[in-house]
């Protein structure tokens, strides 16, 4: 199996492209994705993107988490593909459309003079806000918030869904700490039956995010695009950031705006790593 190692702002997958190489027909995807993501046994990775055709748009993004489970989109993995799908010639404009198991998204690549992009812009659609937009169990929403008992403690945040599922919680200033103790939590809490991603987001001034991430399935990771586009939609929610901001994210800058029509545009970079050929079955 051919793959490619891309990472943006430090978010990183193992990219196979089933338009260039065949998948092992002996495993099954979500144990694939643990095995490659493994950095002691396998690559080393995020999780597993599969870049695929499409019969509704010009090519198909899967993602699956470190842990093996699907998830619907991936912000830093969108920004990949598109860079793959326009350097590998699977489309031929710089503008074009990627189906997630989320919805349909458009891309546009930044196309340098010597053909490379290292840059994209994704449109990521509108998202939406409150309990109702995702699988929540519990009762103690309040408009688009949600209260969640955690030990002795009550953390609220905005519940975003942006074809992923997200708990945006805002606080003082970021602590990588009450990240990896928190995080977790709200990831498998109850009341998220299909668990969640946990930011925590801090305000810096109108036009800038602090932001750190537990996502659900992989844990913390350098970046995690959609939770950009999450942060921003609940910060404007609140009325606390302007339509247009920089999310500074452990692996880096995002800018995220929010359009009149509420579609969300991310732009940041999108970076190759390595090309590699993976054996199946290790050993
Ligand atoms: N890192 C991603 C999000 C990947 C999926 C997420 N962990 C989930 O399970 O929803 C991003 O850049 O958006």
């Amino acid at each position: 199996m051919k793959f490619t190692k891309m990472h943006a702002l430090g978010n990183n997958y193992i990219y196979v492209s089933t338009f260039e190489t065949t998948l092992p027909t002996d495993v099954a995807l979500p144990q694939l994705a643990s095995v490659v993501s493994d950095v002691r046994r396998g690559i080393g990775a995020d999780g597993l993107i599969l870049i695929e055709p499409s019969q509704v748009a010009d090519v198909q993004m899967r993602i699956f988490n470190a842990d093996g489970s699907e998830a619907e989109t991936c912000g830093n993995g969108l920004r990949c593909v598109a860079k793959y799908a326009y350097e590998h010639q699977l489309v031929v404009a710089s503008q074009f459309t990627i189906e997630t198991k989320g919805g349909i998204v458009s891309a546009r690549v930044h196309v340098q003079p010597n053909g490379h992009v290292n840059l994209v812009t994704m449109d990521m659609g509108v998202p939406r806000l409150g309990a109702t937009s995702v699988h929540y169990a519990g009762k103690a929403a309040d408009g688009d918030d949600v209260a969640l008992t955690i030990g002795d403690d009550v953390w609220r945040g905005t519940v975003v869904n942006i074809g992923n599922p997200h708990f945006v919680t805002l606080v003082d200033a970021v602590d990588d700490e009450v990240v990896t103790q928190i995080g977790p939590r709200i990831e498998s809490h109850a009341d998220f039956p299909e668990r969640i991603n946990a930011e925590f987001i801090a305000v810096l001034n109108e036009r800038e995010i602090d932001f750190r991430v537990y996502e659900r399935g992989s844990g913390v990771t350098f970046a995690c695009g959609t939770g950009a586009c999450a942060a921003v939609a609940a910060a404007v929610s609140k009325g606390v950031v302007a339509s247009r901001a920089t999310v500074h994210l452990l692996g880096g800058d995002l800018e995220i705006e929010q359009l009149s029509d509420g579609h969300i545009l991310m732009t940041g970079e999108a970076v190759q790593v390595a090309d590699g050929e993976f054996v199946w079955p290790l050993g």
